[in-house]
């Protein structure tokens, strides 16, 4: 295990990142050599057709997935090679996780879900800093409900809160907004990026959806295993002729949420 050289202002890198799923004939290379330095305080989306590795991508930086090659750092810390007691201590101290499912319990309320992983992990939250996250996302007076009380963006920021619960050092979010509608969805996506501009988090965020890319810093384009070209400050439509380039990455496909990013900074 190697020390980060230059680890000030990067969240996460990854170095000759190769993954490779299966053997012999049947091998899919779903990452290719990828570097990528994910800087700290800023919200990175990563973009791409399907199958290009953005998942993948994700689980390898977060630890989820173990590599095939090359070198994973979060901050300071090389993850490639870590022991899984070591790797599950490093995820759950530095990482916060939101995924398409929101994973709540049904039986506990808004404010038990918030800080269960940190009551699991014997952890006492910063009260303070837990009263800021909970009025950023509007969930004051939402805490005493139960999800199934709660509308789907509630739910969303519920489980926004609990990614942001124990003040991690990066989040990950994997189609945050796949399942919500447009308002439930822009919403999930405003807070992100209160989350970084105010409580100064990192955020990577894995979407379809170009209006989604458009709310953060910089998007990462992959295409078949490597990261083929980047945008600063994007735009939903510049993300969507970026995207239209790709063979059969045409993001207006039945299933695509594009029409609701751009309507909606229209209105
Ligand atoms: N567990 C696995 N076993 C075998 N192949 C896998 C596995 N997970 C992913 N792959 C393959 O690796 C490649 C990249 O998958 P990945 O899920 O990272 O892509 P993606 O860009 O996130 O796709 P999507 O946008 O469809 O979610 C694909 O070809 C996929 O079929």
């Amino acid at each position: 295990m190697s020390a980060l050289p230059t680890s000030d202002g990067i969240a996460a890198r990854a170095q000759a990142l190769t993954k490779a799923y299966g053997s012999g004939e049947t091998t899919v290379l779903a990452l290719d050599s990828v570097d990528v330095d994910i800087a700290s305080g800023r919200f990175t989306a990563v973009m791409g057709p399907s199958g290009s590795g953005k998942s993948t991508l994700m689980h390898c930086l977060a630890g989820l997935d173990t590599v095939s090659a090359g070198q994973v750092w979060l901050g300071g810390t090389e993850i490639t090679g870590l022991k899984e007691r070591e790797l599950t201590r490093l995820r759950r101290d530095r990482i916060g996780f939101m995924f398409q499912s929101f994973n709540l319990i049904p039986t506990l309320n808004a404010a038990e879900n918030i800080t269960l992983p940190m009551d699991i992990a014997g952890k006492k939250p910063d009260q303070k800093w837990l009263d800021q996250v909970i009025d950023t996302l509007g969930l004051r007076d939402r805490l005493k409900h139960r999800p199934a009380q709660l509308s789907g963006g509630q739910q969303q920021r519920v489980a926004c809160a609990r990614a942001l619960a124990s003040r991690p050092e990066l989040i990950f979010a994997d189609e945050p907004t796949g399942n919500l509608d447009s308002r439930a969805g822009l919403e999930v996506l405003a807070f992100l990026r209160q989350a970084v501009d105010e409580l100064g988090q990192t955020v990577v965020m894995v979407t379809h959806d170009p209006g989604a890319a458009a709310h953060s810093d910089l998007v990462l384009f992959l295409a078949d295993g490597r990261i083929v070209d980047q945008m600063e400050h994007p735009t939903a439509e510049a993300v969507l002729e970026r995207m239209r380039l790709f063979p059969g990455g045409n993001p207006q496909a039945p299933g695509s949420d594009v029409t609701r990013g751009t309507a909606s900074e229209e209105d």
